[in-house]
């Protein structure tokens, strides 16, 4: 069968997450990286890109746009999102909680120098006052090594991904989160995701200023 496809900037912005979720389930991704305007364009006019926007991805026959449109959609195939509804929405629940973080760390890379060591710092500070806080009362009335049932899901993989994400701007952000610090160590030991982590894996590092002059140049933005 061919491998999905991935359409995006090379660097993590909003497809980085789709990124880990492939690579958690195992499976493996080619990514065709839009260094261009002329390559995001030819997409474009090529009828690929529903509201001409990336991430794309090609997968079953289906050319998809729309983060959350695609990581539910994976979520679903790959048996990462709950045994039944009541268990689907929660791993959305917590999912989105994790999106809104990691995407704030993201647009952060775009503002002035001055702004987004600012923001960034902000970003930390909500992170330990408001999401792991959070994760960490989950983690302890539910009792189990997972957030959701007591399987891995999606948003096990999502939290992983927060923690890491914040950890590179605040080393210590977990010093006062006993339960998160285990569920960070086991859920990185899980193989497929012990795989993703090791370099030259196809995990995107953190933004830097090539990364956003090329989506600004690309963007107009
Ligand atoms: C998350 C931030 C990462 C850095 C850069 C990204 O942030 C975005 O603001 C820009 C890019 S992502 C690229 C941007 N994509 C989106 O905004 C997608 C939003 C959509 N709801 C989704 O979740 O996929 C883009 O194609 N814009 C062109 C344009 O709308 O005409």
């Amino acid at each position: 069968a061919t491998k999905p496809k991935l359409y995006y900037f090379r660097g993590r912005g909003r497809m980085e997450s789709i990124r880990w979720l492939l690579a958690a389930a195992g499976v493996e991704f080619e990514e065709e990286f839009i260094e261009t305007a002329e390559q995001y364009e030819k997409l474009q006019k090529d009828g690929r890109l529903l509201f001409g926007q990336v991430p794309m991805i090609e997968i079953d026959g289906m050319v998809l746009t729309q983060t959350r449109a695609i990581l539910s959609y994976l979520a679903a195939k790959y048996d990462l999102y709950g045994k039944d509804l009541k268990e689907t929405v929660r791993i959305n629940m917590y999912a989105d909680g994790t999106l809104d973080l990691m995407l704030m760390i993201a647009l952060a890379a775009f503002k002035p120098p001055a702004e987004k060591e600012e923001s960034l710092a902000l970003v930390a500070q909500k992170a330990q006052t408001r999401y792991f806080p959070v994760f960490e009362k989950i983690l302890k009335d539910h009792g189990q090594d997972f957030l959701v049932g007591n399987k891995f899901s999606w948003a096990d993989i999502q939290l992983l991904e927060a923690i890491l994400m914040v950890e590179e701007l605040n080393a210590s952000v977990l010093s006062d989160f006993r339960l998160l610090q285990a569920f960070k160590t086991r859920i990185s030991n899980i193989p497929t995701i012990k795989k993703f982590l090791q370099p030259g894996s196809q995990r995107q590092p953190p933004p830097d200023s090539h990364y956003v002059e090329v989506v600004r140049s690309i963007l107009h933005f």
